[in-house]
Order: C-alpha cells, then sequence, then structure tokens
C-alpha cells in the first residue's frame, strides 16, 4: 500500500542519516537501500536506480513489497521486517530474486541492517548485490556440463584426458562393455599400463608427435577382444594451456570392413575372386624386387584359355562365367600358397611363381597347371573340355620388369597357341623377332586390299582316271612392298585373327567367280570347271556371308553347283551355334561343300555324317607317305572307302608323283591335285595352261 505523502513524513529522515547517506553515495556500483519502520523508501541510491529500473524520485515514500518484492515474497518480507522492528529477529543475509520496475527477475545477494535513529525509529538499510552476471556464468557453466554430458553420452567415441606424460587423468565412455580394459581401470596409469605392447608404443610415439608439433595428430589399431577383432581410431590433440591431452578413441570396425569391402572391389575380380590386373601386377613388381634383393628367379606365366570366345558365345555368357570360375579353382589348386594367380581380363589369367631354382621347377608348375585342365569341366550336368596356353617367362633372364616380362611371357603363350594350343612355350629371344613380324605383317595387310597387293593363284584340279582338268583351287597370295611375297601359311592366320579376312575372303569369293566365268567361257566344254574357295572360321561370324556369294554368283554368272566352298574343321569347332544353318543354306543353293585338310586334326568322322559335305579333301602329309609308308596307304584306303559309303567325292591334295597318282587311281581316289600336275598359277598363266592341256 502507498502512503499518500510520503515526501513530507520522511523528510526530516534524510536531515538525520545525511552522512551516512553521503557514505552510500560515494559506492554507487551497489545498490543501497534504506527503509523506515514502515518499510517505506528512505534512501535509494545510483546502483538500487541502476540495478532496478526506479529513480531516485520514483522509489522514495514507496514501500519496498511495492517496488522490488515479487508478489509471493511480499507476506514473507513484511513479516519478517515486522519481527526484526519489533523482536529484534534479524532478517540474515541471502541470495534472492527480486524484481525490477519492467517486472524482470533481479538475482542478488542481500544483506541488512538495522538502524535506530535519535527519534527510537527503525531504519532498515539494504545491500544487494547483483548476481545475474554471476548466475549467468553458472547457468552456461551449468549448461557447459550438461550439454558435454549429453554429447559424451551420444558420442560412441571413448574421450581420455591425459597428462603431457601420458597419465590418465579422466574418461567420458558412453559404453564400456566392450573395450579391451574397463576405463576405469586406466585412471592413473598410461596406455603402456593396460593395452598391448605394440598399440602402447603407438600411442607413445603419436602422444610425442603431438606435443612436439603441437597438432592434432591420428593413428589406427586393432586390439583382439573377447567378441574378435576389433579396429579403432585416435586421436590426440594437446590442450595447450592445461599441459594436457585429449585422446578420443572411435572403433572403425564397421568403417574397416566397408573398406575392405570397397579395397576387395579394387584390387580383386568379382567373377573368380582372384587378385586383379592391377594388383597381380603390383604383386609382380613386389616379386621382382623380393627376387633382386634374394638374387632368385621368378617365373611369370601368361595363360589364356583356348577358344573361350567361342565357347562363351556358343553356350552363353552364365556358362562361360562357371567355367570360368572353376578354372580360376583349378588353378589356385596347382599352387603353392605363396605363389599369385590373378585375373588379367576375360579369359587370360596370370601366375606368379616365386622362388623357382631353374626352368625345370617352372617347366613342373606349367605342366602341373595343364594337368589340372585335364578333367572335363562339369557346368548344370553337362561336361566341357576346357584346355588353355601358357606362356612362360622367368626372370631375370626373360627380362627384369613387370612389363618386359608380362610382355615376354605374353610372346611366348601365342606360341604355345600356334603349337596347337593346350600347351606351353617358354619365351625365347626368337619369339620376340616372330612377333615383331607379327605386328608388321598386320600393320602392312590393314590396306593391302585398297593397294592391290593380293591377287589369286589357280591349280588345276584332274580327275584321277582319265587326267582330265575337272576344275581349279583359287589360293591367295600376298606382295607387298615392305615385306616382299608372304606366304598364306603366315598371313592367313593373322588376318584371322584381326578379322581382315573377312574383307579379304570377299575379295577372293568375288575374284575366283569372276576368274571361273572367264575360264570357263574360254575353254568351252560340255562339263562345267568348277571352283574351290578356302573359308576361314572368322568369316562364318559374318552375317552377310550368304547373301555376299549369292550375289557374287549372279555378279558373274555362275552356277552355284560350279563353286565348292572348302572348310576345315576350325569352322566347325568354332562352335557357332549357326553353322550347321549356314552350312545347310549353303548346300540348299546347291553350292558343294568340301572338308579340306582331312587327316589333320581330330579328324572327326561324325562331321561328315553331321554335316551336309559334298566333298572330302584328304591333307597332303597323308599323301607323302602313301607310297613309302603302308600304314600311310592304308589308311587313305580306308578314308576314300569310307567317304564313297557316305557318298562323297574324294579329292588328294599334294600329289607330286606319279607313282602317288597311279597309287591313288587303283585306291579308288576321285580327283586330285599337287605338283605333278601344276602348282598354283597366275590366272593368265592358268588360263594357258588349261587351253592346251585340253587340246592335248
Ligand atoms: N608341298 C606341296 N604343296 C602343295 C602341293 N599342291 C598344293 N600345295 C599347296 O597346298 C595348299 C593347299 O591349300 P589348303 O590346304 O587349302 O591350304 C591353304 C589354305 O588353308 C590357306 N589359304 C590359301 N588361300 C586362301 C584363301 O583365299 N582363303 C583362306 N581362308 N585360306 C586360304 O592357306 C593354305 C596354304 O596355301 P598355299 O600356300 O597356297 O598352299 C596350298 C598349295 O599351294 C604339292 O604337291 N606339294
Amino acid at each position: 500500500m502507498k502512503s499518500d505523502n510520503p515526501t513530507s513524513n520522511l523528510t526530516h529522515q534524510f536531515v538525520i542519516n545525511d552522512y551516512l547517506h553521503q557514505l552510500f553515495d560515494a559506492v554507487n556500483v551497489i545498490s543501497v537501500q534504506g527503509y523506515d519502520n514502515e518499510r517505506r523508501v528512505i534512501y535509494w541510491n545510483e546502483g538500487s536506480e541502476r540495478l532496478y529500473g526506479y529513480t531516485k524520485e520514483e522509489a522514495i515514500g514507496q514501500k519496498i513489497e511495492d517496488l522490488i518484492i515479487p508478489e509471493p515474497m511480499c507476506e514473507f518480507v513484511i513479516e519478517a521486517h515486522s519481527d526484526w522492528v519489533k523482536k529484534d529477529i534479524e532478517i540474515p543475509a541471502s541470495e534472492i530474486i527480486l524484481q525490477d520496475k519492467d517486472g524482470n527477475n533481479v538475482s542478488v545477494f542481500s544483506s541488512h541492517v538495522m538502524f535506530t535513529n535519535q527519534y527510537n525509529t527503525k531504519q532498515m538499510y539494504c545491500i544487494d548485490i547483483d548476481l545475474s552476471d554471476v548466475k549467468k556464468a553458472q547457468a552456461e557453466a551449468s549448461f557447459n556440463e550438461d550439454m558435454l554430458k549429453t554429447i559424451f553420452g551420444a558420442i560412441p567415441d571413448l574421450f581420455f584426458l591425459m597428462e603431457n606424460d601420458g597419465t590418465i587423468l579422466e574418461y567420458h565412455a558412453s559404453n564400456e562393455t566392450d573395450l579391451y580394459t574397463k576405463p576405469k581401470q586406466f585412471i592413473g596409469k598410461k596406455m603402456g599400463d593396460v593395452l598391448p605392447e605394440e598399440v602402447a608404443k603407438k600411442f607413445e610415439t603419436y602422444i610425442s608427435l603431438v606435443l612436439e608439433k603441437e597438432q592434432m595428430m591420428s593413428f589406427k589399431y586393432e586390439l583382439a577382444l573377447l567378441h574378435g577383432l576389433v579396429f579403432f581410431e585416435a586421436r590426440i590433440n594437446k590442450i595447450t594451456e592445461h599441459n594436457q591431452l585429449m585422446v578420443i578413441i572411435r572403433d572403425i570396425t564397421e568403417q574397416h570392413k566397408a573398406d575392405e569391402i570397397i579395397r576387395h572391389q579394387a584390387y580383386y575380380d568379382s567373377l573368380t575372386l582372384l587378385p586383379n590386373r592391377f594388383l597381380a601386377l603390383d604383386r609382380l613388381s613386389q616379386l621382382l624386387i623380393e627376387a633382386q634383393r634374394n638374387n632368385e628367379k621368378a617365373a611369370v606365366l601368361f595363360l589364356d584359355l583356348d577358344d573361350f570366345k567361342k565357347i562363351n558365345d556358343s553356350l552363353g555368357h552364365e556358362t562361360g562365367d562357371k567355367l570360368l570360375i572353376e578354372s580360376a579353382q583349378r588353378l589356385q589348386e596347382a599352387l603353392r600358397k605363396d605363389d599369385t594367380v590373378g585375373r588379367l581380363g576375360g579369359d587370360e589369367f596370370i601366375v606368379l611363381l616365386r622362388g623357382i631354382t631353374d626352368h625345370h621347377a617352372a617347366l613342373k608348375i606349367t605342366e602341373k597347371l595343364l594337368n589340372n585342365f585335364r578333367a572335363p569341366f562339369k557346368v548344370e550336368g553337362r561336361e566341357h573340355i576346357l584346355t588353355a596356353s601358357i606362356g612362360v617367362a622367368i626372370y631375370p633372364e626373360n627380362g627384369t620388369t613387370v612389363a618386359d616380362l608380362l610382355r615376354n611371357a605374353d610372346t611366348a603363350m601365342y606360341q604355345a597357341k600356334s603349337y596347337g594350343r593346350n600347351t606351353y612355350s617358354f619365351f625365347t629371344k626368337k619369339m620376340n623377332v616372330i612377333i615383331q613380324r607379327r605386328l608388321v605383317i598386320e600393320e602392312q595387310m590393314r590396306d593391302a586390299l585398297e593397294r592391290n597387293e593380293f591377287e589369286l593363284f589357280y591349280q588345276p584340279q584332274f580327275d584321277a582316271k582319265n587326267k582330265h582338268i575337272i576344275g581349279a583351287e583359287a589360293l591367295l597370295r600376298w606382295h607387298n612392298p615392305v615385306l616382299g611375297n608372304v606366304t598364306p601359311d603366315e598371313f592367313i592366320p593373322i588376318a584371322e585373327n584381326t578379322g581382315l579376312i573377312v574383307p579379304i575372303g570377299k575379295f577372293v569369293i568375288s575374284q575366283a567367280l569372276h576368274f571361273l566365268n572367264t575360264w570357263q567361257s574360254t575353254c568351252k566344254r560340255q562339263q562345267k570347271y568348277t571352283m574351290a574357295v578356302n573359308l576361314s572360321p572368322r568369316q562364318f561370324r559374318d552375317v552377310g556371308l550368304l547373301s555376299f556369294i549369292q550375289n557374287s554368283l549372279s555378279e558373274a554368272n555362275v552356277n552355284p553347283e560350279s563353286l565348292e566352298l572348302e572348310i576345315t574343321e576350325g569352322v566347325l569347332m568354332s562352335c557357332h551355334t549357326n553353322v550347321v544353318d549356314i552350312l545347310t543354306e549353303i548346300t540348299a543353293l546347291g553350292i558343294y561343300l568340301s572338308m579340306d585338310d582331312f587327316g589333320t586334326g581330330y579328324s572327326s568322322l561324325s562331321y561328315l555324317r553331321e554335316y551336309p559335305f559334298n566333298v572330302l579333301k584328304i591333307d597332303r602329309s597323308f599323301i607323302d607317305g602313301i607310297v613309302l609308308n603302308n600304314e600311310d596307304c592304308n589308311l587313305v584306303k580306308a578314308i576314300i572307302a569310307m567317304s564313297h559309303s557316305l557318298g562323297l567325292t574324294v579329292v588328294a591334295e599334294g600329289v607330286e608323283t606319279k607313282e602317288q597318282h597311279t597309287l591313288l587311281n587303283e585306291l579308288g581316289c576321285d580327283f586330285m591335285q599337287g605338283f605333278y600336275f601344276s602348282k598354283p598359277i597366275p590366272a593368265e598363266q592358268f588360263l594357258d595352261f588349261s587351253m592346251n592341256f585340253d587340246k592335248k
């Protein structure tokens, strides 16, 4: 309750207290208020004005409970004041929350004194020290503490506070269950006392580094815990002003596993799980460093599965994948643990053998690898025969660098392929010459068609009985300005590999048919001549092959029956699903089909029944020996008989002597060709030969 005219009632009080008030005025940083025995303000210094917001003029005469006492405390304050005035019960100094003019809380430490003036009236003076800054700081500190607790509780990391010498002072751990040692046991100790020696050493090293460099450092380590191997990352930082260190330890096992998976994907082949090219070559470079240091030999084996592409194309990629997986297993089975087998890509593998004593040691392992391929591969109930060709290069004889050894092993592997596959070959310097030539041939052949470097020679074929010319075989010749004459045996396989055989083969078909037309019209006779043309396996992959042949026949105005296409077993073994279809379509057109080089390779009789052949050509390697060698003679005799029983016409290749001719005639051979009659000759010469021959 406010009094009506407070100021006039209080005037005498000011006079009395003037001296005292002058003193309080001097300490204006703290709030001092004076109250009369009815709790009316008789003194209000500058500090009070600042703290509570009331000016001196506003405050003087007001009762304390109307100014700064919050409503709920009013009764208590009035009572306490009355007790002090009347019963001398002192109000103790305490921390209390009052309120300012705007109703805001004001936290103060309030001390009180009671005077009795000369009129025997009690006057209370309150000295209030503003605690708001202290309170704010306390609130902040407690908030920070709470926040830290929450953070420590929420983060699964382990925190250690350490002296600079590594003694652990304090820790925070949200979960102590899975730890190597309970953090409590760390307190007062160093890492060396509680962790395995190797890990403790790492801590010591990094603590020294952090102190020396004055920067945060981190490192990784692993610990074998009861539930398995756990990977950690420790971060150490210096708390500069306190000469202490903070160590934060994080369980990174999951991240480590994820990293491992990524690393595995980057270094291992996802299909076979073998080291991929990248890792295998890295291992090779490590191997070379070791071999050099220990003065040892090492071997690099380049392994390529034979005809894998064809298998993949014909059986499908799923089967191909399964074969690759099993191949990888078989290779691993043949090797020691510290040897490496990697997949370079596709059907190429690399094997690295360390610490081999000599070539013989490498040879034994190479043979073992090939042997492991002998048993058929079983995929989805079907058996498949898969073989491999291996090239071997030895360190240091065949190279001292990754690139050299790899290239030379590859060269040797090509050599093994040319030996007929399913075999191995050790690198020799001579091979490099071969490879070099191969590259030049390849390069020169690219534009040879455009440069008109190819020419067809023709070798006549004769009726064995009456020695009449019945036809010819077209044989390709290549004269190159750089290489000179290159034999078909050398350039045809390269043309096959590069695919150049497709355009070259078309040139042959078209040229041979045009020549046949010229020949048939020049040397007119009742029975038409035939023209035999060789077809390579690769040409069967050309979807336009059939239509090209048909067009060429009509362009050259030649009957299909006059064309004979010679194919080898290679075409049939290429496993191309559409080979049967193409061969059937070829014969349906009326074109003759001839099985070339019979007697070499597998010479499977089943092919003759399975495919629609009209002609069988006995390879000249058999004809060579028929006069001298009874076995060859009997074999040729059997081939002729069998062919006739299948309705096939038999042509003998490479007839070089009169005796061979006579014997083959006796054995019932139908047609012949060979140097005895004529070598393959250019077109013009052939026409002369044919005309002169017919006149005889
Ligand atoms: N020692 C000896 N050899 C004889 C005798 N009679 C013929 N020859 C040779 O035997 C080969 C017969 O051809 P091939 O077996 O089809 O074997 C051919 C054939 O597989 C291939 N070839 C040739 N021209 C072509 C072609 O245009 N396309 C394809 N794809 N291959 C071809 O190259 C192979 C070799 O051809 P050439 O060097 O012309 O060799 C020819 C021929 O010159 C003989 O009495 N004694």
